[in-house]
């Protein structure tokens, strides 16, 4: 292989993941040399962060040039290339382009790539980079039609950001948004879903900036996932006057056709048709498949190969380190290997990215230096996301959607339509997980009492009596 460049660290990656893991290298270890390789041309960082409680924050994402990423990190050299292949044994990898790097600890943070609905259309496509933003607005400009498949964060997101163009929603579920919320919180936020909540000046949240149109190094190449408020300098406009939006709920598509169906009646002509499972079959511009995302596994060489998990991550441990010796790997690319707590469970976001990645920085620094194996962050004994659904603040806590429990809990849960909606999911007289939609200020208590387990069978349903301030009761 030639004349290789040793590294003390190599990172694969800058996303938030990536850029977490260095971030902490360097703190830890100042003085090493670090390769940061990437195949995109912009980093993501996390600039200001706004602590709401002590596990979470909510955080201004920013992208960042590779050569300014370099400035601040003087000891990372950064190269925009793509990984091809992992050499364990001799410790190496190689690149698309020839080049070939030597390292002692490498972290894979490759994150993942939309998993597309499996027909063959070019009027089927994904949402995951700047560029494929992008890719998506300009469509839009030119378009009466767009059908949104999939009932997840991008679908929900989507439905609501889109202005000026006819939708059809197509998702397998009885209600929206099930990856996220229950029947209830559905309700609650479909009845809302015509008021326009997007200028809310009662949000904290802080905002995710974008400084240029493209990331990638060319065609086919990933760039960084879109983070949270990804949409806000996007419009994401149609070429109608107004927006209708239909769902065809318990529905999936069976086929896809660029050429018009015989069976379709209508005598409109469109770019692509889509047929549901319960017959019927839209024309529209094109199809937005927002249905999943799929682990980005770099090839191994030598040896044995990764040990994926069930959803295709790198299956790692309690330190972030796959089955195969000194490579670690966070964020979307992995899937956690350890008896996970209680209250905390894998979703791929940008939320557990982050510490993953900073996490696993801070494993391969201790293994570098011989120490011994680090406890496992603090930010993995709960479970938490904040994030904005139809223009509302939406907090999650816990096993919020009664995840582990067997069906075997009490739902508590108030709503003041229009306003909030809140549910407490109770066993056995202990919290054990909380769905808070609106400003309602409540997550630090509710975070409180998941974490602590105390009995509040007492307290009854005065936990979410509006006309007691329930912080008072654990003062
Ligand atoms: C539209 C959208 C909205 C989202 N909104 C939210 C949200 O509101 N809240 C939330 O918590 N999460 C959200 N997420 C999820 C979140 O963005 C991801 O979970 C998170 O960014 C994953 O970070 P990562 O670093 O693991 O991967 P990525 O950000 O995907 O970074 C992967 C990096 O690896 C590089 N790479 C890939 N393959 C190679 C290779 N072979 N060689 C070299 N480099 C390579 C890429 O160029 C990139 O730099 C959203 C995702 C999307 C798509
Ligand atoms: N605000 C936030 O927190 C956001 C987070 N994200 C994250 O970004 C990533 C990508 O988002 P997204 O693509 O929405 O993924 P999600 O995992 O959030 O949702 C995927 C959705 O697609 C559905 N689906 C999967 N396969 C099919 C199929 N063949 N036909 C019909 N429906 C299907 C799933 O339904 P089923 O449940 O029935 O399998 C599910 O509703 C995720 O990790 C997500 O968590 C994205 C945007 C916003």
């Amino acid at each position: 292989m030639g004349d290789l460049k040793h590294f003390d660290f190599v990172v694969v990656g800058g996303g938030i993941a990536g850029i977490s893991a260095i971030e902490q290298i360097c703190l830890r270890i100042p003085e090493s040399n670090v390769l940061l390789l990437t195949a995109s041309a912009f980093v993501r960082v996390a600039t200001a962060k706004l602590r709401i409680t002590s596990h979470i924050e909510e955080l201004q994402i920013q992208e960042e040039a590779v050569k300014d990423f370099h400035k601040r990190y003087p000891n990372v050299t950064v190269v925009i290339a793509k990984l091809e292949t992992i050499y364990p044994v001799s410790h190496s990898i190689k690149t698309t382009s020839g080049a070939t790097y030597g390292y002692r600890k490498i972290c894979i943070c490759s994150g993942s790539v939309p998993k597309l609905v499996n027909f063959d259309s070019p009027n089927i496509i994904g949402l995951r980079d700047t560029d494929s933003a992008v890719n998506l607005k300009q469509r839009l400009e030119k378009s009466n039609r767009v059908c949104v498949l999939g009932n997840g964060g991008i679908a929900t997101e989507l439905i609501y950001e889109l202005r000026n163009i006819d939708v059809i929603w197509v998702i397998r579920d009885k209600y929206i948004a099930s990856a996220f919320v229950d029947s209830g919180a559905a309700e609650f936020l479909m009845n809302c879903a015509d008021a326009d909540r997007t200028g809310d000046k009662h949000s904290k949240a802080l905002r995710y900036t974008t400084s240029h149109v493209a990331t990638g190094t060319g065609k086919d190449v990933p760039g960084c996932a879109l983070g949270p408020n990804w949409h806000t300098n996007l419009e994401l406009t149609g070429a109608l006057a107004n927006k209708n939006v239909k769902i065809e709920f318990q529905t999936f598509i069976k086929d896809v056709n660029e050429k018009k169906p015989d069976s379709y009646q209508e005598k409109d002509e469109w770019p692509v048709y889509v047929t549901l499972n319960n017959g019927k079959i839209f024309g529209c511009d094109f199809v937005v498949s927002a249905t999943g995302v799929s682990p980005s596994i770099p090839e191994i060489k030598e040896g044995s190969p990764f040990e994926l998990g069930k959803d295709g991550g790198i299956l790692v441990n309690q330190s972030m380190e796959s089955s195969v010796q000194d490579i670690y790997a966070a964020g979307d690319v992995c899937t956690v290997n350890w008896d996970v707590a209680f209250h905390w469970f894998q979703m791929r976001l940008w939320s557990q990215a982050r510490p993953m990645g900073s996490y696993a920085g801070m494993c391969m620094a201790a293994s570098l230096l011989k120490e011994a194996p680090l406890p496992l962050d603090f930010s993995f004994e709960l479970f938490t996301h904040v994030t904005r659904f139809f223009g509302f603040r939406v907090v999650l806590l816990g096993l919020f959607n009664g995840q582990k429990l067997e069906g075997r809990y009490e739902a508590l849960v108030r709503v003041t339509k229009g306003v909030e909606y809140l549910k407490l999911v109770v066993q056995d007289g202990k919290l054990h997980g909380a769905v808070l939609i609106g400003d309602t200020e409540m997550e630090e208590t509710f975070e409180n009492l998941i974490l602590n387990q105390l009995d509040i069978s007492q307290y009854g349903e005065n936990l979410l009596n509006p006309d007691i301030d329930i912080e008072d009761y654990f003062d």
